[in-house]
C-alpha cells in the first residue's frame, strides 16, 4: 500500500503521499485500492472513522440484511466465501469486508476526517488537509459514498418533544420500544424495515408517508426484483422495463394506492437514474401495514410535547420519534470548487453548455447523458430548492432554472447563510468534527456568493461557536494565540486536539480531574447538590477533605495559568500544547510509555517559556510536544542536568538556582504541582535576582488517594 513522507511544515504536519488518496474506507474505497494495488499502484486510505465499513459498523440497526442477492454486492477480484446465503446478515457483510482488507493488505489511516481538499494547480497536485496533517498526492479518489451524513430535518415542534428522537443510523433495535407508539418519519427502505423491526418488537409504529414511493417484492416468482430487472435492461429498453415491474409488482403484491403508498408517474428505474431516489424492496413491512399493525400517516405538521399533528387534521400521542429521513453525501462541504468546474472534471459539461447534440453520440446516448447530468447537479442542491427542480430531466434547462432560482433567492440566502452562521452552536453529543464540516458548509457557500471573512474572524467565530461551557478552553486559546492572533487554523487544530483528547480518555474518562474545594467535610450535602444541578460540574468523588469535581470542559489549565506536574520519576518535560511552544521542530522523537502502559507519540520537540508563580522565568528546553498527554510534565531529573537544584523536605519542594528560588510547592505522593504562566518570551532572567515571593498551589493539598484517581485516569506519566 501507499506510504507517506513527512515533511516539516510551520503549523501543520505535511505527508506527501506516494500513489492516489482514497477518501473513505467503505466498500467503495477497499475496492479502489484492492484494483489499484493490483496494477501496481500503491495508495492510501484516509478514513474518518475509526475502522474499515464504518456505516456498516456504527450505523446499523441490527436485523439489517443485505436486500440485493450478494452476486451484486460483492466486491472485484475477491468474493463473499461460497457458504454466505443469498442475502447476507450484517455482521456478515461486515466480516468480509475485514477479510477482504486483508486479503489484500489494506491499511487505511484511520480517524482523519478530511476537513478540505484543493487542486493547487501550481504543483498540480491535490492537497488534502485532514485535522492533523495535510497529505499531498497527485490523485484524489472520493469514496464517501452517498450516505456520509445522517439527514435531519427540523420538524416543527420537535425541540420540545418529551421523549427521544433518534436517527436511524442510531436505531439498533426495537426492543427498547416495546409497548410505546413510535412515529417513523421517511418510507425509505429505512423506514420500512425500522417499522417492521418495531411491529416485532411490540411497539407500534406510525410511519409518515409525505411523497410517492415505489415499492417492490424483493423477488418475484423466486427471482431477485433487481436481478430480473438487471436481465430485461440487457434486452429491453428502461421505459418498458419498467412496466414491467410495475406489472408483476402490482401482480405479487397488489395496489400499494389504498394503503397511503401512491407509486411516482416514473418509473423505478428511471426513477434511480434520475433522482437517485431507490425503490424499496419490501421484506415484510407491507404485510404489516395491511394488517394495521404500521399505521401510514401523512406529512407531519407539528411535534408537540407529547405528540404529532398532521397535514390531514389528524393528532396522535407519540412516546418516540424515529427519524428515517435518509442520509448525504459531504463531498460539497469540503472538496473545494465550483460545480462548474466538477462538471468539466466529469467530461458533463455538454449537455449543459453544448449548443446542441454532438454528432458522435446518439439520441439515446445523448439523452442518457442529459439524465446523468441532471441526478449529478442535482447532489449538489438543498432539499428545499430541489423540490423545484426534481422533475427536471433536461441538464441545459435544470441549469437555467436553478440559475434563476439562486439568482432569485440570492438575497435570501445570503440573509438565511448569515442566520445560520450567527445561531450555529456545537451540540455536546456531537461530533466537533462534525461541527467543523457544518461551519465550513455554511462558510463555503458564503464564499460561493461573495461573502468572505478574514482568516482570524472566522477562526474568532469557531470558538464562539462553541458553548458557554467552553469558556475556559476558549479563553485559553485566544490569550495563548501568537500575537494574539486566533487564525481559524489554529482554532480549528485546537479544537479537533481537544476532540482526540477527550476521545482517546473515552466516554468515562474524558473528564478533566480538578481540585475545587478544600474543608468539604461538614458542607457535603447542599454542595453536592449545587454542583449536580450544573451539568458541567459533576461531582465524582469525595477524596478525604476534598472535593474533586469532573469537569467537562476544563483542559488542564485554568485561562493563562496552566498547571505543571513536576514528576521525580519522568525523564522528559513534555506538553500537549503545541501553541506553548516558543521554538518548536517537528518530527518524531520517539515512542513515550504511558501511565497505563500504552505508547504514544512525541511528534514534535521544543522550549516552553513559564513565568512561575514568584514571577521568575523558567525556559525549559528540550521539551516533548505529545498530543496524548493529558498533564504538562516537568521532569525534576532533567531540571537537575540543568542546573538547578531540586529538594525536596519535610513535604516541601523547592527549586532553586543559585541563592534564587525559582519555584516551591507541596510534595504529593512522589508528584508537585505548580502553576505558571506560559511566555513568548524567550529570555531566561534565571541569572537575575529577584523578589523570592512564595506561591501557592492550587493543587499542591491533594491527597494520595487523588493520586491516585489521576493516575488511574491515565493523566500521568510513569
Ligand atoms: N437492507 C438494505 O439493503 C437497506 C438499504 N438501504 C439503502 O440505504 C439508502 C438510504 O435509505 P434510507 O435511510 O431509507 O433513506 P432514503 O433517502 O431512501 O429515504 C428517506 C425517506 O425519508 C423521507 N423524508 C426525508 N425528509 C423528510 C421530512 N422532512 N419529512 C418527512 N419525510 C422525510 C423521504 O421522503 P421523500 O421521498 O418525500 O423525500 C424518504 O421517504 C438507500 O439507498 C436504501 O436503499 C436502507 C435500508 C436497508
Ligand atoms: O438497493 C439499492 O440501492 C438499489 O439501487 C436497488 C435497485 C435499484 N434499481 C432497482 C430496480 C429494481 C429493484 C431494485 C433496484
Amino acid at each position: 500500500m501507499g506510504s507517506c513522507k513527512d515533511q516539516e511544515d510551520k503549523q501543520m504536519k505535511c505527508a506527501y503521499v506516494d500513489g492516489a488518496i482514497i477518501v473513505g474506507a467503505g466498500p467503495s474505497g477497499l475496492a479502489v485500492s484492492a484494483c489499484l494495488s493490483q496494477q501496481g499502484v500503491p495508495s492510501l486510505i484516509l478514513e474518518k472513522s475509526d475502522c474499515i465499513a464504518s456505516l456498516w459498523q456504527h450505523k446499523t440497526y441490527d436485523r439489517l440484511k443485505l436486500h440485493l442477492p450478494k452476486q451484486f454486492c460483492e466486491l472485484p477480484l475477491f468474493g463473499f466465501p461460497k457458504n454466505f446465503p443469498k442475502y447476507p446478515t450484517k455482521q456478515q457483510f461486515i466480516d468480509y469486508m475485514e477479510s477482504y482488507a486483508l486479503h489484500f493488505s489494506i491499511h487505511p489511516k484511520f480517524k482523519q476526517a478530511v476537513l478540505k481538499a484543493v487542486f493547487d494547480h501550481s504543483s498540480g497536485s491535490w492537497k488534502v488537509q485532514t485535522q492533523d496533517c495535510e497529505y499531498i498526492s497527485k490523485w484524489l479518489i472520493v469514496a464517501t459514498g452517498e450516505n456520509a451524513e445522517p439527514v435531519k430535518p427540523e420538524i416543527f415542534g420537535i425541540d420540545k418533544f418529551n421523549g427521544p428522537v433518534v436517527h436511524t443510523s442510531e436505531y439498533k433495535s426495537g426492543s427498547v420500544f416495546r409497548n410505546k407508539r413510535v412515529l417513523v418519519v421517511g418510507c425509505g427502505n429505512s423506514g420500512m424495515e425500522v417499522s417492521l423491526d418495531l411491529c416485532r418488537n411490540n411497539a407500534i409504529p406510525h410511519m409518515v408517508v409525505r411523497n410517492t414511493v415505489h415499492v417492490l417484492p424483493r423477488e418475484m416468482f423466486g427471482f431477485s426484483t433487481f436481478g430480473i430487472a438487471m436481465a430485461l435492461l440487457k434486452w429491453l429498453p428502461l421505459k418498458l422495463v419498467d412496466k414491467l415491474l410495475l406489472l408483476m409488482a402490482n401482480i405479487t403484491l397488489g395496489s400499494t394506492e389504498q394503503l397511503g403508498l401512491r407509486r411516482p408517474k416514473t418509473g423505478p428505474i428511471e426513477l434511480k437514474n434520475v433522482t437517485g431516489k431507490t425503490p424499496v424492496l419490501d421484506v415484510g413491512a407491507l404485510s404489516q401495514i395491511k394488517s394495521g399493525k404500521i399505521k401510514v400517516m401523512e406529512n407531519v405538521k407539528e411535534i408537540t410535547r407529547n405528540g404529532a399533528k398532521f397535514t390531514d387534521g389528524q393528532e396522535k400521542e407519540i412516546d418516540a420519534i424515529v427519524l428515517a429521513t435518509g442520509y448525504k453525501s459531504n463531498v460539497p462541504s469540503w472538496l473545494q470548487g465550483k460545480m462548474e468546474d466538477f462538471l468539466y472534471v466529469k467530461d458533463y459539461y455538454l449537455p449543459v453548455f453544448a449548443e446542441r447534440k454532438p454528432e458522435d453520440k446518439t439520441n439515446v446516448e445523448w439523452t442518457l447523458l442529459h439524465r446523468q447530468v441532471c441526478g449529478y447537479i442535482r447532489q449538489w442542491i438543498d432539499d428545499n430548492v430541489l423540490n423545484h427542480v426534481s422533475e427536471e430531466t433536461h441538464a441545459c434547462s435544470l441549469w437555467n432554472k436553478f440559475e434563476q432560482l439562486y439568482a432569485r433567492k440570492a438575497g435570501n440566502n445570503k440573509l438565511l447563510l448569515i442566520k445560520k452562521l450567527i445561531c450555529l452552536k456545537y451540540k455536546d453529543e456531537t461530533l466537533l468534527s462534525d461541527h467543523l464540516n457544518a461551519y465550513h458548509v455554511i462558510l463555503n457557500q458564503l464564499a460561493r456568493m461573495n461573502i468572505k471573512f478574514e482568516d482570524e474572524r472566522q477562526g474568532l467565530w469557531l470558538l464562539g461557536t462553541l458553548p458557554d461551557l467552553w469558556e475556559i478552553f476558549r479563553t485559553s486559546i485566544s490569550n495563548s494565540a501568537p500575537n494574539g492572533v486566533v487564525t481559524m487554523d489554529l482554532a480549528k487544530s485546537n479544537i479537533m486536539n481537544e476532540e482526540m483528547r477527550r476521545k482517546s480518555q473515552g466516554p468515562s474518562q474524558s473528564e478533566v480531574l480538578v481540585i475545587e474545594k478544600r474543608g468539604m467535610s461538614q458542607s457535603r450535602g447542599p454542595k453536592n447538590k449545587d454542583r449536580s444541578k450544573n451539568k458541567s460540574n459533576r461531582v465524582s468523588a469525595i477524596i478525604d477533605d476534598f472535593l474533586v469535581v469532573y469537569d467537562d470542559d476544563v483542559v488542564n489549565f485554568a485561562c493563562y495559568e496552566t498547571n505543571w506536574v513536576i514528576d521525580s520519576g519522568a525523564s522528559i518535560h513534555a506538553t500537549s500544547r503545541r501553541d506553548f511552544f516558543t521554538s518548536y521542530t517537528f518530527g518524531d522523537f520517539g515512542d513515550v510509555k504511558m501511565g497505563n502502559n500504552g505508547l504514544t507519540k512525541a511528534v514534535g520537540m521544543g522550549d516552553v517559556c513559564l513565568e512561575t508563580n514568584n514571577g521568575t522565568m523558567l525556559l525549559l528546553k528540550t521539551v516533548k510536544y505529545i498530543p496524548d498527554i493529558h498533564l504538562n510534565l516537568i521532569s525534576a531529573g532533567k531540571l537537575d542536568d540543568e542546573g538547578f537544584c531540586n529538594t525536596s523536605n519535610d513535604g516541601h519542594w523547592k527549586l532553586t538556582k543559585g541563592s534564587m528560588i525559582v519555584a516551591r510547592s507541596k510534595k504529593c505522593s512522589s508528584l508537585y504541582f505548580m502553576q505558571a504562566k506560559v511566555s513568548d518570551c524567550i529570555i531566561n532572567t534565571m541569572e537575575n535576582e529577584s523578589t523570592t515571593e512564595l506561591w501557592r498551589s492550587r493543587l499542591s493539598h491533594m491527597s494520595e488517594k487523588g493520586l491516585m484517581v489521576l493516575a488511574k485516569n491515565n493523566l500521568i506519566l510513569e
